[in-house]
């Protein structure tokens, strides 16, 4: 015990750089340290308004949390089994009053790529990690919050969205998947409940299931993503790249536009457990485009939902197309 503040434990939650927050989620991962403890320990990133004290940041004490109602239906079969769960929370820090995001993961399934791209590739369209703890057998990944919820829940509350909204919301997109793709990194599981909402911006989360590629193509040990969203050469599992991300913003938009992803209408999840085949017999889900879409967006799905990845434009490409610059009367 440190007398100086009398017999106060002195807690193991620490201010770090990025570099020991990674140190941090390795060691627990490999139980190099003792996960039993009934006391929290981690990492706080420097300068992120979070108010450790004497080593301690407890959930109810130094920092409050509030279930966020994360009610979201999954069409197909949902997630394929490698998709990243976890339950997210608002997050309040006692003495600075930051709001932030928290999601709880239990230990068994957190794995150091839950954190490392957020934590080592920073953007204003990515969501910020602030830092990670962990408390009986439970990691808290704390992160930028997206009060406006995710566009999922936007699209469950409100219905289709309209065009102008359709366009700020993948112009925010757009920049965070620019950023990435120039980094190699394919994010894999880009749609609605993986986009939230903020005053200002969109923001991309859930990078549970993201890799940086070495090599040009990526071969994946197994299929990552979530069917309903997913591009053909994902499906076929022969190798892919940052343009898949590209493939699953074309569907989450029409998504956005008709309130369904593509193919449920035409194929009910009732009489199709799966959608894989079709994903990957069938030609990319134009018909499922809303019928009032405007010429240029419609160009512009053509050219985000290509068959071929390689005919299929680059998130560059397209933030410069047309539908992402109406002319003013069209909005
Ligand atoms: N899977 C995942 N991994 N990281 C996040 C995440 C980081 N910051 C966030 N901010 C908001 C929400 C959120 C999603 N649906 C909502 C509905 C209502 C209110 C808020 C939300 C989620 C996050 O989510």
């Amino acid at each position: 015990e440190d007398s100086s503040c009398g017999n106060r434990a002195l807690g193991r939650v620490r201010y770090g750089p990025v570099t020991e927050l990674l140190s941090f989620v390795n060691e627990i991962c490999s139980s190099q340290i003792d996960t039993g403890l009934s006391e929290e320990m981690g990492v706080l990133l420097n300068k992120t308004d979070m108010a450790i004290l004497d080593g301690h940041y407890r959930t109810g004490l130094e920092v409050f949390l509030f279930p966020w109602k994360l009610t979201y239906r999954s069409y197909s079969s949902g997630h394929v089994p490698k998709g990243s769960f976890g339950a997210v929370h608002l997050a309040q820090d006692g003495e600075t009053r930051k709001r932030m995001a928290c999601k709880l993961i239990p230990l068994e399934h957190f794995k150091p790529a839950d954190v490392e791209i957020q934590a080592m590739f920073r953007h204003e369209n990515i969501a910020e990690l602030y830092g990670a703890l962990l408390w009986q057998q439970t990691v808290y990944l704390f992160m930028e919050a997206g009060e406006g919820g995710s566009v999922m829940e936007k699209l469950e509350s409100c219905g289709p969205m309209r065009d102008f909204e359709i366009i700020w919301v993948t112009k925010q997109v757009l920049r965070g998947l620019e950023y990435l793709h120039s980094k190699d990194i394919i994010h894999h599981d880009i749609k609605p409940s993986n986009i939230v909402l903020m005053s200002t911006k969109a923001v991309l989360v859930d990078f549970g299931l993201a890799v940086q590629m070495t090599e040009e193509v990526y071969t994946p040990q197994d299929m990552r993503g979530t069917e309903i969203y997913m591009s053909p050469e994902v499906v076929l599992c022969r190798g892919h790249d940052t343009k898949a991300d590209i493939y699953s913003l074309g569907t989450s938009i029409i998504h956005m536009q008709t309130g369904f992803p593509p193919w449920v209408r035409r194929y009910p999840p009732s009489a199709y457990p799966s959608y894989l085949y079709i994903i990957h017999k069938q030609a990319p889900p134009l018909e499922d485009i809303a019928e009032d879409c405007s010429p240029a967006m419609r160009t512009f799905l053509e050219r985000s939902l290509a068959r071929s990845p390689q005919q299929r434009s680059s998130a560059a490409e397209l933030m410069r197309d047309e539908a992402m610059n109406p002319p003013r009367e069209d909005q």
